[in-house]
């Protein structure tokens, strides 16, 4: 498979060493000071954006208008959702976000939906989250600590929000964002009553889990049609 990679950082140099051992290989990796050339997505089956949240939408749309099927793996550019919905449809495309491309977090996700939903006709239980990630990170709460909110929101009938701070109001889950030296990314959220707590967490080792699922995608999102998630990759 040809990838073109969109964004050459610590995600970046990763995928491409273990797209590499896969035995693909890579059109070009186009980093801020690149140009993204509809000669790159002519020549592509695949593009992989790992990049900034300010430049995720514009890559995306790229790809979507040079009929390049894309996923995307920043975080923080989700109010341009809608938008990117749209430019996909209207060019038949192929789109896939997602906050998290380890196989482990996504797991996650669907138990801390049924944790959600087996607790909450018990109000004496709390939610509360901590996310924790490398200083080097630009935006917070994390993507994943977002979903992982969104999955509380849709089980839970007595909350509606999150915010990023601890004080908060009737029906908002609070998020602490924690940035520590090199952490990969450790997702922690516990409900607490007067009298006991129950918690469940992820802790990733290192980015290769993500690295990993970002990979694996790839290989299969050539063969889709408009906006897909890792769900229907995983048969979740
Ligand atoms: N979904 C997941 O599984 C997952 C996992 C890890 C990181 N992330 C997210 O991926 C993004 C990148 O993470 P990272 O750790 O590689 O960050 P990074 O800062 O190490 O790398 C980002 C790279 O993108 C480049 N870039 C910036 N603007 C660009 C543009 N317009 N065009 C092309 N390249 C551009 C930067 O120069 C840099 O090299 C972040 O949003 C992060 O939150 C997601
Ligand atoms: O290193 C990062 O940045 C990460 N970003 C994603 C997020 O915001 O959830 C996934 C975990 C690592």
């Amino acid at each position: 498979m040809k990838i073109l990679l969109i964004g050459h950082g610590k995600m970046g140099k990763a995928i491409e060493e273990f797209a590499v051992q896969r035995g693909h290989s890579l059109v070009a990796t186009v980093d801020v000071n690149d140009t993204l050339m509809p000669t790159l997505a002519e020549q592509a089956d695949v593009a992989i954006e790992f990049t900034h949240p300010d430049a995720a939408f514009e890559n995306i749309k790229f790809c979507l208008e040079h009929n390049l099927p894309v996923l995307s793996g920043t975080t923080g550019w989700l109010d341009k959702m809608p938008e990117i919905e749209k430019i996909c449809k209207k060019n038949n495309g192929t789109f896939l976000y997602a906050s998290n491309f380890s196989i482990g977090v996504n797991l996650f996700f669907k138990l801390n939906k049924f944790l959600a939903k087996l607790i909450s006709p018990q109000s004496q239980y709390k939610p509360s989250m901590i996310e924790v990630h490398h200083t080097h990170k630009k935006d917070a709460p994390s993507g994943t600590a977002i979903t992982l909110a969104e999955g509380i929101i849709d089980e839970h009938n007595n909350y509606n929000a999150w915010k990023n701070d601890a004080k908060i109001k009737e029906g908002e889950i609070p998020i602490s964002s924690e940035r520590i030296g090199e952490i990969p990314g450790t997702h922690k959220i516990t409900y607490k009553s007067e009298v006991d707590q129950i918690s469940i967490e992820h802790e990733a080792y290192s980015r290769d889990g993500f690295v990993q699922g970002a990979v694996f995608v790839a290989e299969w999102l050539p063969d889709q049609k408009g906006i897909v998630n890792i769900d229907d990759f995983l048969k979740l």
